[in-house]
């Protein structure tokens, strides 16, 4: 905070020359140092049997910005949300993982207090949500990241007279995001676009200081985006940390101050959009196999190298088939050990381990 142009109250980073002068001088290397951090990591690693998904010396994420998590497939981003939220415990538990967040420490907490520390992501709707109507996942957004204690306790009554100002705050919400017309409709009977916009409404139930969307343009047709671009950048412009997980480099480029590049559970890269994608350790981490890649630049993305890109990928799916095939004796599926949920969720395929990019062992070997 020391360094911190006094002037950059809340809110004040809406303007875009503000945003610049706050980046321009951060170093570009993985790990850097911030103007005025929100979130602080260190030494957070994580193991699943032999293979290594997260491993993060070092990263700050400064606040009132928006900052992109990217890398390629099974780089470790969603189990590094899933940490520092509280949701998984670090393998580094008693190794000198630490995190903090807006100055408290965050090392044993909870994911309820967590969320009430003001850091909040948003999830994807599971089938139960889905059954459930659009105001009541916003009811139980509320009581699921502020109320809890208040409903378990002595505080019944308390909390029956907040119920109301719950249910307007719900409604202002569901206005913001227009949604307020849908909001005795299924959650299930939303396209994906509005899923998405109420994943965001519930997350803001509980008035985060920062908010986390895990692939918010994941399953979003082309008339939404830019709304959904919109709310996220007025919400930053109106003071909030934003920090998302994004495989669309095309939103990345478009909205993000500060973008921060994994590959292989490390943080190999940061800067700004432009520069991350020039920087050849990212290049190399994305491309492997797919050695052209789209990271965002439209004039690369013709007609013909999708064409070559589906072509790549075809190949490649055949022999994982055929290698499949031919060791078809069962496997522990270390993939659900802990999260059934985890990537079943996901709407695209992980990298097979031992693809550039994705998970390593934790002896370094390749996983092959
Ligand atoms: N619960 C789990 N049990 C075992 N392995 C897991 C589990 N969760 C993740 N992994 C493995 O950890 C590595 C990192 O996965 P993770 O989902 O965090 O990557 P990611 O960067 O979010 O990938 P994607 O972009 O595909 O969502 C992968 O190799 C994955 O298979």
């Amino acid at each position: 905070m020391s360094d911190l142009d006094p002037t950059l109250t809340r809110g004040s980073l809406a303007d875009p020359a503000a945003r610049k002068a706050l980046t321009q001088p951060i170093e570009r290397r993985p790990g850097s140092g911030k103007p005025d951090p929100i979130l602080k990591v260190d030494n957070i690693v994580r193991n699943f049997g032999g293979i290594t998904a997260v491993d993060v010396d070092h990263l700050e994420v400064q606040r009132g910005i928006i900052t992109a998590l990217i890398g390629p497939n099974g780089a470790g981003k969603t189990t590094f949300f899933n940490l520092i939220t509280g949701f998984d415990r670090p393998s580094s538990a008693r190794q000198g993982a630490h995190w903090s967040f807006d100055g408290r420490t965050l090392d044993k907490t909870s994911a309820s207090s967590v969320a009430l520390a003001g850091m909040v992501r948003t999830f994807q709707l599971t089938k139960a949500l889905n059954r459930m109507t659009v105001m009541d996942n916003m009811m139980l957004g509320a009581r699921d990241q502020k109320g809890e204690r208040l409903l378990n306790g002595p505080f019944w009554f308390t909390w029956k007279k907040q119920e109301a100002e719950v249910e307007a705050k719900a409604k202002d919400l569901l206005q913001r995001f227009s949604l307020l017309a849908k909001k005795d409709d299924f959650a299930g009977s939303l396209s994906g676009g509005q899923r998405k916009l109420l994943e965001m409404a519930r997350a803001l139930m509980s008035d985060p200081k920062m908010i986390m969307l895990d692939e918010p343009m994941a399953g979003v047709n082309p008339a939404l985006t830019q709304s959904l671009l919109g709310h996220i950048q007025s919400l930053r412009d109106e003071g909030m940390t934003v920090l998302f997980v994004e495989h669309d480099m095309h939103m990345v480029r478009h909205i993000s101050d500060w973008v921060v590049v994994m590959a292989e559970g490390r943080i190999i890269s940061e800067g700004r959009a432009d520069e991350v994608m020039a920087d050849q350790a990212v290049v190399d981490a994305y491309l492997g196999a797919h050695h052209d890649t789209d990271l965002g630049d439209d004039e690369l993305l013709t007609d013909e190298k999708m064409e070559e890109l589906a072509d790549e990928v075809a190949a490649e799916e055949a022999a994982r088939d055929a290698e499949i095939a031919a060791h078809s004796h069962p496997h522990p599926d270390h993939h659900h050990e802990l999260d059934a949920d985890h990537h079943a969720e996901h709407h695209h395929t992980d990298a097979p381990t031992g693809q550039p990019g994705g998970a390593r062992r934790a002896d370094g070997k390749d996983p092959k």
